[in-house]
């Protein structure tokens, strides 16, 4: 569903991502862990068409971006949360309002949606665990709150890939153990999309995620099962320092040595 080959982006003069090879297939679960700066949004982006590849190929869910048109549809099916998107939304929409326009692929809610829309935005915001502030406005629901809102607008038009960047940022303890749980029933499901959940933190590495890329400085570390990524030598190297990784429960936690 999604092939990246050879793929390299340059940004002012300077190489931001480079030789990327990398394939998702139907049903995996990806982790992408990275260094502040290893190029994780700059590759976010591209899969989302909003860079193109200086040099190489991407294909989409079997589209060859940067030669075939991207219509709407082919948008509509790469669901996406990030820091971006939520700095576009307009606050004084309701939560169920923004997981309405998750249909239109817009921010904002511009289109009339049909009873099945909202039978269906009603249902997300039930399985997110937001039904109960579905009339308030963005502006008044915490962070954690809002993460789960996004998640349900995302899913709004069924994605085929749905990605998650760095969707604890600025959670406390309990909100965030609260999110990945439902990130973890989500992706369990028959009806998940493949899921590329970005992280800085080892302990996010959910059992879901049976695939971990590691990006280092524009590069692919490794892009392996997650059993063969998350290991002592490996993440020893890739942080350059000596790491132990637990496996004690059924999510890895990570100490320097
Ligand atoms: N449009 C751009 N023009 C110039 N440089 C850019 C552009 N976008 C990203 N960069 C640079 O590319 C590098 C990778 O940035 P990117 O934001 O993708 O990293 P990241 O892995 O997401 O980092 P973080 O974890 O801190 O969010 C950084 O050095 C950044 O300054």
């Amino acid at each position: 569903m999604l092939e990246l080959k050879n793929v390299s982006l340059m940004k002012e003069g300077k190489w931001i991502l480079k030789d990327i090879d990398w394939n998702i297939h139907k049903g995996e679960h990806w982790a992408m862990l990275g260094l502040n700066g290893a190029g994780k949004t700059a590759l976010l982006h591209m899969l989302c068409a909003y860079y193109f590849p200086t040099k190489g190929d991407v294909n989409v869910l079997g589209h060859r971006f940067g030669k075939d048109p991207l219509g709407d549809k082919l948008r509509k099916k790469v669901g996406i949360v990030s820091s971006s998107i939520q700095q576009r939304i307009y606050e004084t929409d309701s939560a169920y309002q923004i997981v309405l326009s998750g249909a239109f692929a817009s921010i904002g809610l511009y289109e009339t949606p049909t009873d099945e829309m909202r039978e269906k935005a009603q249902r997300l915001l039930k399985e997110m665990g937001s039904f109960t502030y579905a009339n308030r406005s963005y502006r008044t629901l915490s962070q954690g709150e809002r993460q789960r809102v996004l998640i349900a607008r995302a899913l709004m038009a069924d994605p085929e890939l749905l990605i998650l960047d760095e969707p604890t940022n600025g959670l406390d303890f309990l909100a965030r153990e609260q999110l990945l749980e439902s990130i973890e029933s989500l992706a369990q499901k028959e009806s998940s999309p493949s899921i590329i959940y970005v992280t800085h933190h080892v302990e996010e590495v959910l059992p879901c995620f049976d695939h971990t890329l590691l990006l280092k400085q524009g590069q692919v570390f490794t892009a392996d099962q997650t059993k063969y990524v998350l290991t002592n030598q490996v993440l020893s190297e890739f942080f350059g320092i000596p790491v132990e990784v637990n496996w004690d429960r059924t999510r890895p936690s990570l100490v320097k040595l």
